[in-house]
């Protein structure tokens, strides 16, 4: 069943289209520090996940291939017939999953913190059946620790907070569900299908997704090259804003147009 996700559309009207994944627990929020950068080249949209930020959080388990179906609803909804597409952790893997099952609808790619498959389901099982047990504003402080560096944690109280406040207002069950899609994902086979400009980017000190991960899926797009980010965790797009902007802007804004009406 496909669910009717939230989005925003900003920037450049008539412009090629770029669509913004977030990562777990978070919103369009994320993408902040990147915005104004893709708003002077691209019409951008950002849309939910599942159980985020008012998105519809039918009963899960989900799978990626759920969450993927959702956001290419979306785009023929809205009549999008190539885009670029860029995500974070979660995000990345719709994207992957995009790329793979509709490769005519992903111009250029850009994976950010983020893996085809992780080592253990089991971290993440176990984390949907303590939200459905405790709620999520009880892991909302743990979760946010994996995503900056301890420097950063310190440093920017103000942004962690925030980051927590946007956790714990997620839906459980759509949390749980989304938990639930990382445990059973394993999209590596389905990565050397993929056909658009893929550019990997991976923070050096990530615990939740190591550079390896990311190096694991640039070796199996053909032609995808990985750029490590020194002094990032899990969100390196908002711990060294300026470096990834520069990559994300780099890579996907290209010469041709790849004219996004169906
Ligand atoms: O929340 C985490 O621990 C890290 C994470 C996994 C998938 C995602 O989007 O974030």
């Amino acid at each position: 069943m496909r669910v009717e996700l939230r989005h925003e559309l900003t920037g450049r009207p008539g412009a090629p289209v770029l669509v913004l994944g977030n990562s777990l627990g978070t919103t369009r929020e994320l993408w902040q520090p990147q915005l104004a950068a893709f708003e002077e080249h691209f019409l951008v949209l950002r849309y939910e996940h599942r159980g985020h930020d008012g998105s519809p959080a039918p009963s899960g388990p989900y799978t990626v291939d759920d969450l993927g179906g959702d956001v290419l609803s979306l785009l023929d909804r809205l009549g999008l017939a190539q885009v670029c597409y860029a995500g974070v952790s979660i995000g990345g893997m719709v994207g992957m999953w995009l790329a793979a099952h509709a490769p005519d609808r992903i111009d250029r790619l850009a994976l950010c913190c983020t893996t085809a498959r992780f080592d253990s389901p089991d971290p993440y099982l176990e984390r949907a059946d303590q939200v459905r047990r405790e709620g999520i504003g009880a892991l909302a402080e743990q979760v946010v620790s994996r995503w900056f560096t301890p420097s950063f944690l310190s440093r920017e109280s103000a942004t962690v907070k925030r980051f927590q406040q946007t956790v714990s207002a997620c839906s459980n069950e759509g949390y749980a569900g989304c938990c639930e899609a990382l445990a059973a994902m394993d999209l590596l086979p389905a990565l050397p299908s993929i056909t658009a400009s893929t550019l990997v980017i991976a923070g050096e000190d990530d615990p939740a997704t190591p550079p390896r991960y990311g190096q694991a899926i640039a070796d199996a797009i053909p032609g995808a090259t990985l750029q490590l980010v020194p002094d990032a965790a899990h969100l390196a797009n908002v711990e060294q804003a300026d470096r990834v902007t520069a990559l994300l802007v780099e890579h996907l804004v290209g010469k041709g147009d790849p004219g996004n009406v169906l």
